[in-house]
């Protein structure tokens, strides 16, 4: 059944600056379908000029809506979310239509995204500051929260419309004004999610959007970066990006959040229930096909128990529905790219060539289309290769047998990332050993699917700093100002 959407002016075509939907000045930048390669429909390919237009519109806004009582940011930011989950189907429809995910998966990620518009609504009105007990007499001293300023927000294509919202959010309940720069891949669904706000009633300026081709996008993001106007960066993307953009805001000193790659290791003990364990490794791992940051990149199973784990799993993974998001029953689709392709093929040849063997999968599904790619199972896996070192996004399961406890933790610490990490045991010894040697951000004990917008998420290590979601989340867009009143006495 083809995607369509009930209310079409939520495809939307340009970029949103000062309150205005303005169209494209120059180039134009093709949205596709990653199943069909179908034409969508195409945005502005912008550059320099919008980015700057976008940063005066944040900055020009940011006295006003700095000044908005809490409570009435709070309640924009609530109607924000009323309409979000008002306009579900539709959103998880353009997310399904531009990112590939089964539509299922695409209506789930707006209940996901909301989830943080809700929370963030809530947190605009418990900014509270500090008295601090004066030390001398005569004194009043305080720690004021204050917000950040203009935000730069760049977002990735795996979650375009999570990752947008659990940025837009806080941003705007601490009372900082946002310019955003989605993924060229997938622009439709933050397009769509500003529009909504627009009808929410965030006040122009306050919060704007620019779109870019992979091309330009460094053109638009560096005019960003050199702006001293704007005072924040916060990232979600790859590790090299993520560096460039600490390196090159750096002369004007930003702050930053980067939410950047991940290498995450799933253990299983030989004291697991294994059962369980495969439903984790199937929930962690083959939600958006393997396309998370947060996804298993590694899979340790105790000697004692690999065999019969491997033929549970290859069980469950064989059975998974590969397919386009208009055909409802299907668990995987596309991947998003051919960039993305190239890389998961090279991942598993890689391991093939260094002796690993293929259990279930192991290549590309032609008969769907040149983005497929078959969920595999490879045993035999070791360190060496690169679906060790390097995140293979996508539907790929290298299995690694260990002997000892002490083996696996240093291999799965083995790696310069650290945002999420797994593992199943039911020894209560082990489990706080384990969860205290992991180097993480986020450790899952006996679950796979951590993501929620009451914990912090982030990571340590090269998968970046700064928290998005829970409490901390909003710490990252505020000041904290020390006030002190003298001559009291
Ligand atoms: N942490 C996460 O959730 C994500 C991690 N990744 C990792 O990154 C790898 C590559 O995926 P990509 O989508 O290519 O990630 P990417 O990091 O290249 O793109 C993410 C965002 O950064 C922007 N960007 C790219 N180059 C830039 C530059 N020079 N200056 C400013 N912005 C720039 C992109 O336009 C996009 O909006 C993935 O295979 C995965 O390993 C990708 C997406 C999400
Ligand atoms: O970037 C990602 O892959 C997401 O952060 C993963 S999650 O937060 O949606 O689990």
């Amino acid at each position: 059944m083809p995607l369509t959407l009930q209310r079409t002016e939520l495809l939307r075509s340009r970029n949103y600056i000062a309150g205005e939907w303005r169209e494209a000045t120059g180039s134009q930048l093709d949205v596709t379908d990653p199943a069909t390669g179908a034409l969508i429909t195409r945005v502005p390919d912008s550059g320099a000029c919008e980015a700057r237009e976008a940063a005066e519109a944040a900055h020009a806004a940011f006295a006003t809506w700095r000044k908005v009582p809490a409570k009435q940011r709070a309640q924009i930011i609530k109607r924000w979310n009323d309409l979000v989950l008002a306009h579900q189907d539709d959103l998880g429809t353009l997310v399904s239509m531009e990112q590939g995910k089964p539509l299922a998966e695409g209506k789930g990620e707006i209940v996901y995204a909301a989830s943080y518009i809700e929370w963030f609504a809530e947190e605009a009105t418990r900014m509270n500051g500090e008295i601090i007990p004066a030390p001398v007499a005569g004194r009043r001293m305080f720690a004021v929260k204050e917000p950040v300023g203009v935000i730069a927000a760049i977002t990735p294509w795996n979650f375009p419309a999570a990752m947008i919202a659990r940025k837009i959010a806080p941003a705007l309940a601490a009372g900082c004004t946002v310019v955003c720069k989605p993924a060229e891949d997938t622009p439709l669904t933050s397009l769509a999610l500003v529009r909504l706000a627009e009808e929410a009633g965030v006040p122009p300026g306050v919060l704007n959007i620019v779109t870019a081709s992979r091309e330009n996008t460094p053109e638009v993001v560096d005019a960003w970066l050199d702006d001293p106007r704007v005072r924040k960066i916060t990232f979600t993307g790859s590790t090299p990006v993520g560096k460039h953009l600490a390196r090159r805001s750096a002369d004007t000193l930003k702050k930053l959040s980067l939410e950047l790659g991940g290498n995450a290791p799933f253990i299983v003990f030989e004291d697991a229930d294994l059962d369980a364990a495969v439903e984790g490794l199937m929930a962690a791992k083959f939600r958006n096909g393997g396309q998370t940051c947060v996804c298993p990149n590694r899979v340790f199973v105790q000697a004692k128990v690999h065999d019969t784990f491997s033929e549970k799993l290859a069980a469950r993974v064989k059975a998974l529905k590969v397919g386009p998001a208009s055909d409802a029953s299907s668990q995987i689709g596309p991947m998003i790219n051919a960039r993305a392709v190239e890389k998961i093929e090279r991942h598993v040849q890689d391991a093939v060539a260094r002796g690993a063997r293929v259990l279930v999968g192991g290549g590309r599904l032609p008969e769907l289309g040149p983005r497929y790619f078959a969920p595999t199972v490879l045993v035999g896996a070791d360190g060496t290769m690169a679906c060790a070192s390097e995140e293979t996004f996508g539907p790929v399961v290298p299995l690694t047998r260990f002997d000892t406890e002490a083996e696996v933790i240093a291999a799965a610490n083995d790696t310069p990332f650290g945002l999420a990490a797994y593992f199943y045991s039911n020894d209560i010894r082990r489990v706080w050993r384990v969860a205290d040697a992991l180097e993480s951000g986020i450790v899952g004990i006996n679950e796979g699917a951590i993501a929620a917008e009451a914990a912090p998420f982030g990571g340590v290590k090269e998968s970046g700093y700064g928290r998005e979601g829970s409490t901390h989340g909003l710490e990252d867009y505020l000041h904290t100002k020390y006030v002190c009143q003298g001559q009291l006495d």
